[in-house]
């Protein structure tokens, strides 16, 4: 049972306050979703709690399982159990992703995993999210579709098997046959229980795969609404403005 505890996080972009006092609880087996609509600070909370210089922590705490993540490096994190899907996954040359993936889980079990159990995993990773096994052998993210992206960034989420989770707009750039798949792969991947998901999405319609326990809904750095489900049925239908004109 693993619990990441948000709070207060207040965070800054280039002299700029984006986030004004974050506090959210995720704990192993739930899924909460963050919803929002664009610029209201979504990206910027993951990007915050997995470490990325830009973002500068100016108060408030990030803990996992009771370790402040906020004092710990990036591939410290990663190891202390969590995991940041990113909405634009970077290109790298020269690196396969069968080498990447292998890098990866060796890292953050502190052990390479045996080659013929690694080899298994992949390929059945790789095939439960329909992807060609060619794949393993092309460089990181070069030349990918945003559905291939998408997918990968999932294979990574089932081999790393992280306490936490953090997926940012998975769902964008998907069709709805790549959605359909991506969303099962999450599913496969939370129905053990043993991971907390944090789904950052603008819209409702991943919502329908993955069922979110919690929707938090973000506007001007801040949570402004939270309930559950239904709360996403409301957005869907009424849409963000009564919380754009009450935080401008
Ligand atoms: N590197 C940066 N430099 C300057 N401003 C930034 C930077 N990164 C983010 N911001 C600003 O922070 C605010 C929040 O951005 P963020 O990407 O976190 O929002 P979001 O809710 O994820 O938006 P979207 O849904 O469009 O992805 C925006 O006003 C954005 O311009």
């Amino acid at each position: 049972m693993s619990t990441l505890e948000i709070r207060d996080l207040q965070v800054a972009v280039e002299d700029k306050e984006i986030l004004r006092g974050v506090n959210l609880t995720v704990r192993s087996g739930e899924t909460h979703a963050i919803m929002g609509p664009n610029g209201s600070g979504k990206s910027t909370l993951a990007y915050a709690i997995a470490g990325h210089p830009k973002y500068t922590i100016t108060g408030g705490q990030v803990l996992l399982d009771g370790v402040d993540l906020l004092e710990l490096s990036v591939d410290e994190r990663a190891r202390a159990g969590l995991f940041l899907a990113m909405q634009y996954p970077v290109e790298v040359p020269g690196v396969s992703v069968s080498n990447f993936l292998r890098s990866a889980v060796t890292a953050v079990r502190g052990e390479a995993p045996k080659l013929r159990e690694f080899a298994k995993d992949l390929k059945n990773g790789m095939d439960a999210l329909s992807i060609d096994a060619a794949f393993a052998q092309r460089n990181l993210n070069e030349g990918f579709s945003g559905g291939e992206k998408k997918r990968h960034e999932i294979l990574q989420l089932e081999l790393l098997k992280p306490k936490i989770a953090v997926l940012d707009e998975t769902d964008s750039g998907l069709d709805v046959d790549a959605l359909r798949v991506v969303s099962e792969g999450i599913n496969r991947f939370r129905a053990s229980g043993d991971t907390g998901v944090l789904l950052i999405t603008h819209y409702t319609r991943i919502l329908r795969y993955v069922k979110p326990d919690f929707v938090h809904v973000f506007a001007g750095g801040r949570i402004v609404e939270e309930g559950g489900p239904e709360l996403a049925d409301k957005l869907e239908s009424e849409g963000y403005e009564q919380y754009t004109k009450a935080t401008a």
